[in-house]
């Protein structure tokens, strides 16, 4: 079964805890928490506060998108903040392998993530120092989109990489994730999924948790 991430990005944000506590309850493995910062991509989200003020409020892996531009700027805070992942672009820094050690030294787990348009190629000498990859199956900083077929190749590329040589990190998929897509993604090699307009635009939010769940057992 894939292990599920609501994106808080589709919840209700004047009820935010009710619906963070809702997806606790039903059974979610982790909550996906989208950091933009209106340059690495066209739209503005949350900060570190929002991850201090969640910490509190669930013990679910607080699984943290960093989608902004030289991320070490911000490692520590994250952190600091009470981030059990985070995750950053190869595409946002210069020193990608430095951010993911400074990621690692603050005790946290290290993700690193693809755009559509980055081959897998681009992280492969990073796979040994990471707990997870993310491989964007929409182009990021928007939920709601369309998911991106050709990236189940990607999955599929990276997952056989994995397999050949013995590596453990999870592969995350984030994106028009929907029952019939985790289901396509999990088959490919994906063992989390991140899911936003699926579960919270919809009137039962625990009904579509469990349709994932079903999807892919
Ligand atoms: O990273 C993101 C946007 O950049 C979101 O997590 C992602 O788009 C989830 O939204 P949806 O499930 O509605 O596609």
């Amino acid at each position: 079964m894939i292990k599920i991430a609501p994106s808080i990005l589709s919840a209700d944000f004047a009820n935010l805890q009710r619906d963070v506590e809702l997806v606790d309850q039903a059974g979610v493995d982790a909550l996906h928490i989208d950091i933009m910062d209106g340059q690495f991509v066209p739209n503005l989200s949350f900060g570190m506060s929002m991850v201090a003020a969640l910490r509190p409020v669930t013990s679910l892996t607080l699984d943290c998108h960093l989608m902004i531009v030289e991320p070490e700027r911000f490692v520590a805070q994250f952190a600091q903040a009470g981030a059990d992942l985070i995750g950053v672009h190869v595409e946002s820094t210069r020193h990608i392998y430095h951010v993911l050690q400074q990621i690692k030294a603050a005790g946290v787990k290290a993700e690193v993530v693809v755009n559509p348009g980055t081959p897998i190629s681009a992280i492969v000498d990073l796979l040994p120092i990471v707990d997870q990859v993310l491989i964007m199956t929409v182009n990021p900083g928007f939920g709601g989109q369309h998911f991106l077929q050709p990236m189940l190749a990607k999955i599929q590329e990276l997952d056989q990489i994995k397999q050949t040589a013995g590596y453990d990190f999870d592969i995350e998929v984030d994106g028009g994730i929907n029952a019939d897509t985790a289901k396509l993604c999990y088959d490919a090699g994906a063992t989390v999924a991140v899911a936003g307009s699926y579960i919270y635009d919809s009137p039962e939010p625990i009904q579509r948790i469990q349709d994932l769940k079903v999807a892919t057992n």
